[in-house]
């Protein structure tokens, strides 16, 4: 029997690839290079499935194809707003992601990214490896507590629901949500969290503000600089989502004016290139988009992806179809 076509786009774990390769007539990326529009415009036209990752580009001009082979985009990956939902419907593609086996560790870097910034922990990394350390004293890179205080999150999905368990549980923080839909009551119960109506209702009663909503259009620019302005002049801006869910220069100048106390971003508009701006911000704690970067998720991520496909080419429907 032929085996389906598969193109993977980027390196992924050895693991996964050796399953990939075994079940699939496979063509790995092995330059780990990130393609461009046009490359992927030629990959639909000739495999039976695509693999991306977010570092793919799938927008109306890469699916303006005529005579596509792809049945299937499986992505690498929970978030898909960088593959165009009208263009994949019109080409009649399924189109599948990877939720729930990275939601603890995006969850962990969003933590991380908090207490880096409450705790000014970046700020004194520098300064150590500077060799500026000039020794303890009482005034020195003093942060703000984190325990006790309040945490709202901005999308109470798989990530957000992880992140108000970390902050609930082992920081004794007082949640408050703020979700597109109505949360069930018994969710917001596990954390004794509150549900608000709007972003602007939530973000001045907070002293730390995590985004986990999806990117894409909709949500582009949701922090803007008159919700910024909403927050109190001390509280922090979190972001594990997408880059285009913050407007990175109005960030840039409530960091710079210091109307917020900081904030600490592990993705970035336009990602990997970083504005200069904000490497000037000492109140801002950078990750270079390491949400799901630990060896178990990403691992299963690829075994999510190969469930997937599985059940696709064995006609049935894939348990993460998404389009
Ligand atoms: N930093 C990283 O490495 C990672 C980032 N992500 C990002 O996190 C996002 C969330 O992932 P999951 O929690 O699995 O998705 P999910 O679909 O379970 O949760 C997203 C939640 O956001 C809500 N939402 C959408 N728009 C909203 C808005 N404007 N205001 C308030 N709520 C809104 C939805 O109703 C949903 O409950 C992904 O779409 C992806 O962009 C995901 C994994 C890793
Ligand atoms: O899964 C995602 O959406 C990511 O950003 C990378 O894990």
């Amino acid at each position: 029997m032929v085996k389906p076509s598969v193109l993977v786009t980027r390196r992924w774990p050895a693991a996964v690839e050796a399953q990939l390769a075994e079940n699939y007539d496979t063509v790995l990326n092995t330059g780990d290079k990130p393609m461009s529009p046009a490359d992927i415009r030629d990959a639909l036209k000739r495999y039976d499935a695509v693999l991306p990752t977010v570092t793919d580009t799938l927008n109306a001009e890469a699916l303006d194809v005529d005579g596509a082979q792809t049945k299937i985009i499986a992505n690498y990956g929970v978030g898909y707003s960088h593959i165009c939902e009208p263009s994949a419907r019109e080409l009649g593609m399924t189109v599948t992601n990877t939720p729930d086996v990275l939601s603890e560790c995006t969850a962990d870097i969003a933590m991380t990214l908090l207490l880096m910034v409450a705790r000014r922990a970046g700020e004194g990394e520098r300064e150590l490896r500077s060799g500026n350390w000039t020794g303890w004293r009482p005034t020195h890179l003093v942060g703000t507590k984190v325990s006790g205080k309040t945490l709202g999150i901005i999308g109470f999905g798989r990530i957000g629901q992880q992140m108000a368990r970390r902050a609930h549980h082992g920081f004794g923080m007082k949640i408050v949500v703020q979700n597109r839909s109505r949360v069930a009551p018994e969710l917001l119960q596990q954390c004794n969290a509150t549900q608000v109506d709007s972003v602007d209702e939530l973000l001045p009663q907070c002293d730390f503000v995590s985004l986990h909503c999806p990117g894409g259009a909709a949500n582009r620019n949701l922090i803007n600089a008159r919700r910024l302005n909403l927050m109190k002049p001390d509280a922090f801006l979190i972001n594990a989502a997408r880059g285009e869910v913050i407007d990175e220069w109005a960030l840039i100048q409530a960091l710079m004016f210091e109307m917020i106390g900081g904030a600490a971003l592990d993705v970035f508009d336009g990602e990997p290139r970083i504005s200069p701006d904000l490497l000037q911000c000492d109140n801002l704690v950078m990750l270079p988009h390491l949400g799901s970067a630990t060896r178990e998720a990403r691992e299963a991520m690829g075994f999510r992806v190969l469930d997937n496909l599985g059940d696709f080419f064995a006609g049935r429907a894939p348990r993460d179809r998404v389009i």
